[in-house]
């Protein structure tokens, strides 16, 4: 690592300068000097160096200031302070501010070295732990704690320059059944495929992330709708034609497909969240409509209120609820345009299903309550995974919102979260129970 570290040497006087800079290079270091703190912060704001070698006391910016500054910014190199203060005070002040070591004037060079490789390594360390920590194992793309970080300060920079920003979001088709055919390590195979496509088929800048299982998410910065319409749909039709042909005996080879949901900003005032939440509504509706599509709101089957061309048949339907003004109070927290739009317009079959939820899912809320007391997990998955499904089938988006985050936690192990999450998946279960007993009655 020493041949290619860069360090930056910070001191007034200008013998310890040429001293530091003689042992550093002859130690295989780069070095740049800088005669004081206003040189080194131009420095600093210019390129960046991987450790920062500091005096303490000198004129104008001291060293104090110098260390404060670049504790405060962002990827900040290591310093070691050197001083010819031993003063016991001085050396805590400098270790509390967050400089990594404290080392006296005249210095011992093999000493001094020694430290720095020290500094260095654990450098190194925390850069490989830091990047552990955002990115997926398996497929090596940024894991969902990677991906927020990334694509939220994609986002900050969209806004500052009034650029759209688009999300996307992508599940793959009947992963289940891969893993139950092939087996897991064909599963895994597959998700490093579907990573790598998904890496090549989008732009340098934007943001592929890993958000759970078999779900990804691609934050497009600075871009149009249709533009990225046109990726989507180019990833959906590539991933269609990728064969992956396993190390089995027989190479055996799988297709795959995926369902995908798309938004993009429209007020100057966005969050990722917003985007998010939004695009997996529409990944949802394209899972419902028969997956491997992409759904965005201008195609979504939902999307008459937007004022997308419908058949004649399907807006005598609409006017005749709306004027009957039953749209929203029909069944509470069911948006039946989309329900009735997931079963081909059949109202009465629409009907059919809301009975089936009612008697499948009536339990649920207790079945759940009692899973996160006994903290059993996969009870919990199961009953929260195919709950999230069917809310959104029926259209219970709030409930298909609130199953979805108690789903997202389960993934993650976030224990802490279940009870927290529960409360509203709760009250959206009731409100659209209750609504079911109150206009089906005769029929549960
Ligand atoms: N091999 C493998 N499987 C995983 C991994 N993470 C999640 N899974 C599996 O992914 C599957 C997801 O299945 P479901 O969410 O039921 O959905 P699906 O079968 O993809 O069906 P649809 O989404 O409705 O099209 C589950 O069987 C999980 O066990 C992983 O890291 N490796």
């Amino acid at each position: 690592m020493s041949n290619n570290s860069t360090i930056l040497v910070i001191d007034d006087a200008k013998d310890t300068l040429m001293l530091l800079e003689f042992d550093l290079i002859q130690a295989g270091y780069k070095v740049i000097a800088a005669n004081g703190g206003a040189q080194a912060l131009e420095i600093l704001n210019k390129q960046a160096v991987d450790l920062v070698l500091l005096d303490l006391h000198m004129p104008n910016v001291s060293g104090t200031e110098v260390l404060t500054h670049i504790t405060r910014t962002e990827f900040s190199p290591p310093v070691i302070m050197l001083s010819s203060s031993a003063d016991e005070n001085d050396v805590v002040k400098m270790l509390d501010i967050g400089a990594e070591d404290y080392v006296t004037k005249p210095y011992i060079a093999k000493v001094l070295l020694a430290r720095i490789r020290n500094a260095l390594r654990l450098k190194e360390k925390t850069q490989k732990l830091e990047s552990l920590l955002r990115t997926d194992s398996l497929t090596h793309v940024n894991n969902r704690v990677g991906y927020e970080e990334l694509a939220n300060k994609a986002i900050s920079h969209a806004k500052r320059n009034k650029h759209q920003t688009a999300v996307a979001m992508l599940d793959i088709d009947h992963f289940k059944k891969v893993n139950d055919t092939y087996g897991h390590e064909a599963g895994d195979r597959v998700l490093v495929e579907f990573a790598d496509l998904l890496t090549s088929c989008f732009r340098d800048y934007d943001v592929v992330g890993r958000i759970g299982g078999e779900e990804f998410a691609v934050c497009m910065p600075n871009i149009s709708i249709t533009h990225a319409f046109d990726a989507c749909e180019r990833f959906r039709k590539s991933l269609s034609e990728l064969v992956i042909t396993l190390d089995d005996k027989s190479n055996t080879e799988i297709t795959i497909t995926v369902s995908i949901g798309l938004t993009v900003s429209k007020e100057s005032e966005f969050s990722l969240d917003d985007l998010m939440r939004d695009s997996d509504k529409l990944m949802y509706q394209a899972k419902s409509a028969g997956r491997n599509r992409t759904i965005t709101e201008s195609n979504s089957p939902s999307s008459e209120k937007a004022g997308v061309t419908k058949s004649t048949k399907e807006h005598q339907k609409m006017e005749y609820r709306q004027l009957n003004n039953d749209v929203e109070v029909k069944y509470p927290g069911i948006d039946i345009d989309i329900g009735i739009n997931n079963v081909l317009g059949d109202e009465s079959l629409f009907e059919e299903i809301l009975v089936m939820f009612y008697q499948d899912h009536g339990q649920d809320k207790a079945k759940i309550a009692q899973a996160i007391s006994d903290n059993d997990i996969l009870t919990l998955k199961s009953l929260t995974h195919t709950l999230k499904g069917v809310s959104c089938s029926i259209g219970a988006m709030e409930l298909f919102n609130h199953t979805k985050a108690l789903d997202l936690a389960t993934n993650e192990q976030n224990n802490q979260e279940f009870e927290y999450l529960y409360k509203p998946v709760a009250l959206a279960l009731d409100k659209v129970l209750t609504g079911l007993e109150a206009k089906l009655s005769s029929k549960l």
